[in-house]
């Protein structure tokens, strides 16, 4: 089976974790987009959901399907958050922000009650890293936060769209790192990194996710923290 399904298996799978009447994070990326079809046939059938998007292109799509998509400060906390992963380990650690989405995605995460992540089998890792692992920086400060990074060793490369800097929703840069040779603990990285003024965020989740839903052939295969 191919991870386009894989991705539909998962997907389906995490959905059933949602009740008419609970406020949701919906994430972004092709994974989420099946989630966030299957929520809206959950609406179009009568459930009553509240959503908070996690980039421009979420929100597009769930309004587009009927889905009340209002902010996080109105939904306050949520219920259930759904969202992809490039990278999930063992340990529910993730590398996630291919899709530039991270810094809306790990704020919502961190304001759920639940945390769901939906994967196809290629992104089941033993050891996160093979994924260059996006950082958001404030554009006024990336020249130099890129100088601060290769320091650390860790080969930065400003991501581009064309020939232009890609920009975020938030209308920051993304700067990619590799992280596979480092031997610093991730937990020690994510503090090191944050504390680089104008990194606004990094794709390491570390701590958010409470299951993990990984689509295997025609499998769903969850696993609990
Ligand atoms: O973090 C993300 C977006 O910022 C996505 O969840 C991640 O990139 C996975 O995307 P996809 O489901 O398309 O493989």
């Amino acid at each position: 089976m191919n991870s386009v399904n894989e991705k539909k298996v998962a997907a389906l799978a995490a959905v059933k974790y949602v009740k008419s009447g609970m406020s949701v994070g919906l994430g972004t990326g092709s994974t989420a987009f099946f989630m966030i079809e299957a929520i809206g046939e959950m609406v179009k059938n009568g459930a009553v959901i509240k959503a908070v998007a996690t980039s421009n292109e979420t929100e597009k799509l769930a309004t587009k399907i009927g889905i009340d998509v209002i902010t996080l400060a109105e939904a306050k906390r949520l219920d259930v958050t759904i969202d992809g992963a490039d990278e999930v380990d063992d340990d529910f650690q993730l590398i996630k922000g291919g899709g530039g989405a991270l810094l809306r995605e790990k704020i919502v995460a961190h304001n759920s009650d639940m945390n769901i992540i939906i994967a196809d089998s290629s992104k089941s890792v033993s050891k996160l890293g093979k994924f260059k692992l996006p950082i958001e920086t404030i554009p006024f400060a990336t020249k130099l936060i890129k100088i601060e990074l290769e320091e650390m060793g860790l080969s930065p490369v400003q991501r581009l769209k064309g020939d232009a800097d890609y920009k975020t929703d938030e209308n920051n840069d993304i700067v990619d790192v590799d992280i596979w040779n480092t031997t610093v603990k991730l937990t020690d990285l994510e503090q090191k990194l944050k504390t680089i003024p104008g990194i606004v965020e990094t794709g390491l989740f570390l701590t958010t996710t409470n299951l993990v839903i990984i689509g295997k052939g025609e499998q769903a295969i969850e696993k609990r923290r």
